[in-house]
């Protein structure tokens, strides 16, 4: 899909980060250029500047209402820009875990019988549920697992689609720590195995910091991309995420009573920080 562009990307936004060199090498799943989108008349994004590549895993973070959700849903063809463009690779296979599947608890949906929609056989959904370590849910009723499982009955699911790019919006959201940490554990071991790659939202930013190639900060605009620990030291991510700021934490949907990695190693001159 493209629509017209409205503006030229003024610099390098998506800074090289620490993807697996194939992913440098290759061409892009998704390119967005200069993409802007509007809803009732306001500006939720504009002149948004991004690349995924193929094994990469990259990680949006943003405040409340900065437009996360609302990117992810333009990049896969959901909504249509109001100006830029969004350029897809023809073989792009997308995975998407949706921040949201409302279910009726009172529907008899067997976890089974939800991973039957996406057309696959019985013996891949097994396969599938096992993969993603509730092997023995496949019986269970949607309704009634845990938020843990039911992330993962989301990402059985996505996974039956064999995508080379699974999209996840807050997957660990609801989730306790180490539950949180299991999750991404899982993430990236399905991108070893798969070489599909990732591009997630998400508010748990100590888990994010170590488990992304690359990270987006993104506050209506992108304020800043690149390698986690460039994009910890640039003044955007500082003034939105942290570092002594009062406001900034309470931005989160979560409580956080530990500290953030903000002291990894120097910056090497590779990170471009808008604005
Ligand atoms: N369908 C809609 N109708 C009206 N406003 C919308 C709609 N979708 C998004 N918005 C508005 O656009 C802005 C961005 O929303 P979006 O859901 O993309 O933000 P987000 O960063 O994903 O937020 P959160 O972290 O709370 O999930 C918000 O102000 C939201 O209220």
């Amino acid at each position: 899909m493209t629509a017209p562009r409205s503006a030229a990307p003024s610099a390098p936004v998506n800074a090289p980060g620490r993807q697996p060199a194939a992913a440098r090498e290759s061409a892009p799943l998704i390119a967005a250029r200069g993409v802007c989108v509007r809803i009732e008349g306001r500006t939720v994004l504009r002149d948004v500047d991004l690349e995924i590549r193929p094994a990469e895993i990259v990680t949006i973070l943003g405040p409340n209402g900065s437009g996360k959700t609302t990117l992810l849903r333009a990049l896969i063809g959901a909504l249509t820009p109001d100006a830029g463009e969004i350029r897809r690779s023809p073989d792009l296979c997308v995975g998407h875990v949706p921040q949201r599947l409302s279910l009726d608890r009172t529907m008899p949906l067997t976890v089974d019988r939800f991973l039957a929609l996406s057309g696959a056989r019985r013996a891949a959904r097994q396969q599938a549920l096992e993969r993603v370590g509730i092997g023995g849910r496949a019986g269970a009723m949607m309704a009634a697992l845990s938020g843990g499982q039911f992330q993962r009955a989301l990402l059985a699911h996505a996974l039956l689609r064999r995508p080379n790019l699974f999209v996840l919006d807050e997957p660990t959201q609801g989730l306790d720590q180490p539950g949180v940490a299991a999750f991404y554990r899982l993430i990236e071991d399905l991108r070893r195995e798969t070489g599909a790659a990732v591009l997630m939202v998400s508010h748990d930013l100590h888990v994010v910091m170590s488990a992304s190639d690359r990270v987006i900060c993104l506050n209506g605009h992108v304020c800043c991309s690149g390698a986690p620990h460039v994009v910890a030291r640039a003044p955007e991510y500082r003034a939105l995420f942290g570092l002594g700021t009062q406001g900034a934490l309470a931005l989160y949907r979560h409580e956080h009573d530990h500290s953030h990695a903000h002291d990894g190693p120097a910056p090497a001159r590779e990170e471009a920080p808008r604005e």
